[in-house]
């Protein structure tokens, strides 16, 4: 029988409970159906972006994690008027914006990396923003240098202060001509929240290109923004002088829905995923396919479970259209049930194998390389940052007592837990809910055995 004690995300700013511990029965495989709604890496700068309007948004598909609290929590500390109209569905009002202390802001931030997207609506806006210390998963240094230096093109002022960091336009923003070193997501999205209301036209060269982005792009259009798309990575933005609320749903969260389908690998499972698409996925989909599992795509979602023994794969995180490193955290789960010798090269963050040490733990093989590994089959560049693993497998798992590091390794050891045979302790599991929308229940939907603890 499962216990659930709290499925909420709606706990302060943070990451939820991060108390809460799991005890998990393994050894059975999940079997059933889940919904996956709008993604966390849209939804939250949805959000920001109702800031630029003048008049109220509505946001559709929001999902109840607690990412999207912080977000409101400091939306509402800045003067947003936020109400839910129904479930999932958001009005964010900014007609009595105001400028916050950084005090405030620096309670309502949290685990969340968002704040700092706050920086160019709020500096058109009210003339001045403050950004406290960011957030995010801890999967390696995550500086902000990008997003401080477009914000210098714009115009914009940069103080570093002990207690964060002030900005300020006193003469406005105007359009720039950015290249970036990287194509980062944070960045790409920093760039387009401040250019659409800069004076002039901006260029951004090696931007992100992830749906999210695009997604964030409709949202800015239907604000009235103008946003040339253009080859190689470029994007164009025309400033415009005022724009108003959007009406909006959010796309589906591509990386809860890689998630579940990677549970249902690691577990011999059969898992439908609803809300999830293909073409988002393609990459995934081609990777899922090659590691052994099989997919059915429906108009409403997608069934993912395996087609036969699993085989090992070789893959390289990128950024968009490449493997996303979101998504190998929990694929490694199921690597370990793979026949002979897989490869994980990690090229977007300097840091995200260390939460394998937990899997070894619980009996899997898996050699990490700190400075990556060259290999004739690669075709992403390597990066100074780089790290690789080297899984061998199958590896029978079983229960161990183990802490969650970040929002995808806990999700990890959550599902390589219900892999395990016997009983295993999952601590910390509160960082789950910055990303995962009723997490618990849908685990005892899918037939898990677990209990929950404070
Ligand atoms: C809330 C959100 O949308 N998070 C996603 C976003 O994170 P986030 O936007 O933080 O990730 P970025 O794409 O910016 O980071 C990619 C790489 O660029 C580096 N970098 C980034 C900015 C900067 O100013 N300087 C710098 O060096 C980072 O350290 C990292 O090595 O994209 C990542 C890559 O797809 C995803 O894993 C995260 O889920
Ligand atoms: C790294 C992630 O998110 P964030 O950037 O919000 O820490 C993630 O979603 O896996």
């Amino acid at each position: 029988m499962n216990t659930l004690l709290s499925d909420s995300a709606s706990t302060p700013a943070g990451g939820g409970n991060t108390g809460q511990t799991l005890r998990i029965r393994g050894g059975r495989p999940l079997r059933g159906r889940v919904e996956v709604k709008g993604a966390k890496n849209l939804a939250t700068k949805a959000m920001v972006a109702a800031l630029l309007g003048e008049t109220a948004s509505i946001l559709r598909d929001v999902p109840d994690i607690s990412d999207v609290h912080v977000v409101r929590s400091l939306l509402e500390v800045h003067g947003v008027h936020v109400e839910d109209l129904e479930d999932g569905v958001l009005r964010l009002d900014p007609s009595g914006a105001v400028s916050a202390h950084m005090e405030e802001i620096d309670a309502h931030a949290g685990a969340s990396r968002i704040p700092i997207l706050f920086c160019g609506p709020l500096l058109h806006l009210l003339g001045q923003a403050f950004i406290p210390d960011l957030g995010g998963c801890r999967i390696g240094d995550r500086p902000i240098d990008f997003h401080l230096d477009a914000l210098r093109s714009f115009g914009a002022i940069v103080d570093k202060l002990p207690s964060g960091i002030r900005l300020s336009a006193p003469g406005g923003l105007h359009g720039a001509n950015i290249e970036l070193p990287y194509p980062s997501v944070g960045a790409t999205e920093q760039v387009l929240l401040t250019a659409v209301r800069a004076k002039g036209t901006t260029e951004l060269r090696n931007a992100a290109i992830e749906p999210e982005i695009m997604d964030l792009i409709a949202v800015l259009q239907k604000m009235g923004a103008i946003i040339s798309y253009e080859p190689n990575r470029v994007i164009f933005i025309e400033g415009v002088e005022s724009l108003r609320g959007y009406d909006h749903r959010a796309i589906f969260d591509r990386n809860e829905a890689a998630s579940w389908a990677a549970a249902a690998l690691a577990t011999d499972g059969d898992i439908f995923v609803g809300g999830a698409k293909q073409q988002e996925m393609l990459t995934f989909l081609n990777v899922f396919r090659k590691v052994g599992g099989d997919f059915d795509i429906a108009e409403d979602g997608i069934r993912f479970r395996r087609g036969g023994p699993l085989k090992p794969v070789m893959v390289e995180t990128d950024v968009h259209p490449g493997f996303m490193t979101d998504w190998q955290q929990p694929l490694i789960v199921a690597l370990t049930q793979a026949e002979g010798e897989s490869v994980v090269h990690e090229t977007v963050y300097e840091n995200r194998l260390g939460f394998t040490r937990a899997l070894v733990q619980m009996g899997a093989d898996i050699v990490v390389h700190p400075d990556g590994i060259a290999s004739s089959e690669r075709r992403v560049p390597r990066r100074a940052l780089e790290q690789a693993a080297v899984i061998n497998g199958p590896t029978p798992l079983h229960g161990a007592d183990v802490v969650v590091p970040d929002l995808r390794g806990g999700y990890s050891y959550v599902i390589a837990a219900l892999a395990a045979e016997g009983e295993s302790t999952v601590r910390n599991i509160g960082i789950i809910r910055r990303g995962y929308e009723k997490f618990l229940e849908k685990l005892t939907d899918l037939g898990a055995d677990f209990d929950v603890t404070e």
